[in-house]
Parts: C-alpha cells; sequence; structure tokens
C-alpha cells in the first residue's frame, strides 16, 4: 500500500509543527524517518496513524484511510496496563479482528508474532514485570500479530541494547520485504538508517529537508545543516556507509539551519 502525503501541515496546541510536508512511502519498503529532536517525528507518524487532526492530503494507494486494523501504529510512549499478561498484550493487536470471540488463526499470529521477537516463552509474565527493552519487543508482536498492511514504529529500538536492536531491525526489514508490508520506522541511529532502510526522509524543524535513498540523504552537509554536527562518513569495502559523529558544532553554527 502507497503512502503518499501532500502539502500536510499539523498544528498542536495552536502551534504549527509540521508544515508542507510532501513524502511517500512504498510497499516492500522500510522507509526511515530521521531527523533531531523536536523535528516532528512523532507528529507525523501520529498523523499517519490517523490520530491527529490536519491540514492537506494522506492517501493509501491513492485513496482515503483504510481501516484500522490495516495499519499497527506502535508509539514511543507505550501505555498498556501492567496486570495484563504479554500474550493478553499481544492479543490485544487483533482487537479490531476478533470481535468477541478469540479463534485459531488469533491464536496463531499471537504465536507466531511472540516467537519472531523471541519472547513465547515470557506469554505468561505480567506486562508489568518485564524489562523496558522486553515491552518495546512485545509491543513489536502486538503490531505484527495485527497482520497489518502497514507498520508504523516510533523509535521502536530505543530501550533496546545493540543485539536485540539488530535483531528487530532484521526482523522488520524481513517481514517488510517478505509480506510486501509499508513499513515508516523513525530512527535516531543513522548507521541503522543506511543499513536498513530503503528510503529516508529527512525533517527539520518541522519541514522536509531531504527525501530519497539513504546513502545520498545521509551525508556531512544534510549532518551538519540539521543536526548542527560534524561527521566523517567512512566507506566501507562491503559498500556500506559509517557515519561517526565527531563534534557538536558551535550553537553560532544553528544559522547553518536556518529558519523554519
Ligand atoms: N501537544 C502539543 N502542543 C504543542 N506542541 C507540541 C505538542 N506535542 C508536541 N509538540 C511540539 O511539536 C514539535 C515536534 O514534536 P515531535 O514529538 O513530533 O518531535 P520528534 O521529532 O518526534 O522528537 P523526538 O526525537 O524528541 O521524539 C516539538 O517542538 C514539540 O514540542
Amino acid at each position: 500500500m502507497r503512502i503518499a502525503t501532500e502539502g500536510l501541515s499539523v498544528r498542536l496546541g495552536g502551534v504549527p509543527v509540521l508544515h508542507d510536508v510532501t513524502a511517500t512511502a512504498a510497499p516492500g519498503a522500510v522507509t526511515a524517518l530521521i531527523g533531531p529532536n523536536g523535528s516532528g517525528k512523532s507528529t507525523l507518524m501520529r498523523a499517519l496513524a490517523g490520530l491527529l487532526p490536519h491540514a492537506g492530503r494522506i492517501s493509501f494507494d491513492g485513496g482515503p484511510r483504510p481501516a484500522d486494523r490495516v495499519i499497527g501504529y506502535m508509539p514511543q510512549d507505550i501505555a498498556v496496563r501492567p496486570v495484563l499478561t504479554v500474550l493478553e498484550v499481544v492479543l490485544l493487536g487483533r482487537i479490531g479482528r476478533i470481535g468477541y470471540r478469540v479463534g485459531e488463526a488469533d491464536m496463531a499470529a499471537v504465536a507466531s508474532a511472540l516467537e519472531a521477537v523471541g519472547m513465547a516463552d515470557r506469554a505468561g509474565r505480567l506486562f508489568g514485570t518485564l524489562s523496558g527493552g522486553q515491552r518495546q519487543l512485545v509491543q513489536l508482536a502486538q503490531v505484527l500479530a495485527r497482520e497489518p498492511a502497514v507498520i508504523l514504529l516510533d523509535e521502536p529500538t530505543s530501550a533496546l541494547d545493540l543485539r536485540h536492536a539488530l535483531e528487530l531491525l532484521d526482523l522488520v526489514r524481513d517481514e517488510t520485504r517478505r509480506r510486501g508490508l509499508t513499513t515508516i520506522v523513525t530512527i535516531h541511529d543513522l548507521n541503522a538508517a543506511l543499513r536498513y532502510a530503503d528510503h529516508a526522509v529527512v525533517l527539520r524543524q518541522g519541514r522536509i529537508f531531504a527525501t530519497g535513498a539513504p546513502a545520498s540523504v545521509i551525508d556531512a552537509g544534510m549532518i551538519a545543516a540539521v543536526y548542527g554536527v560534524e561527521a566523517r562518513l567512512t566507506a566501507a569495502a562491503d559498500g556500506l556507509t559509517t557515519v561517526a559523529a565527531l563534534r557538536a558544532l558551535p550553537r553560532g553554527a544553528d544559522a547553518l539551519r536556518g529558519a523554519p
């Protein structure tokens, strides 16, 4: 399902937060949404998830928003009742499909999602007793159990250690390819964006700064202009580029970043 925004603008509490955002995300591809704190990434995700009033257009395969169950949204701030078990939390992902009766297909989807994120052996644990990273994995399982066509993941690796973060991104990329999902993921780690994303959308102060292939939009000029950081990019023999952040540019260099 191709997602497109055209001239998307959002105000929060009367304050303009997103300005004239025009971007696309294709099926079967991971789109990385990147930009500094406060640049509008979560706001854009919430607008895509149908949770915010907005001006401009958001289209899904050229048409209106599909049924809620088609979109799996994992917010940055997790609000789950801690007294639910892991199994119950993941089953909630099926809520748009099950009506009042849980069927075999529902339980199979829940089991396969729990196995995919490596949490099947903790299915009976109370959610509130899990670590922050384990909660994040269960939240992803809830999104996968929904069997959506679109997944929107807002900083899904923020609580994960190095290995779990890589495993989650591997899983997300594999599921995206295998099921032809349209996946949008906000991510702060530019190296992960270079490695895992097929497409990148860079936000700065609520506006699109650049869109395109990650290797073409993530460069020293973008990192200086958007993040105010001097960086060195190194091309490795395997063709992957690695970003090393060297130093924060003096605040005065913020002028480089320009006004919104
Ligand atoms: N309810 C609100 N009322 C007014 N302004 C808001 C509200 N929620 C968010 N904002 C502002 O909107 C801007 C964008 O916030 P958003 O959370 O989308 O940024 P972000 O890029 O996701 O940041 P981060 O990387 O820190 O998660 C920020 O300046 C924030 O202060």
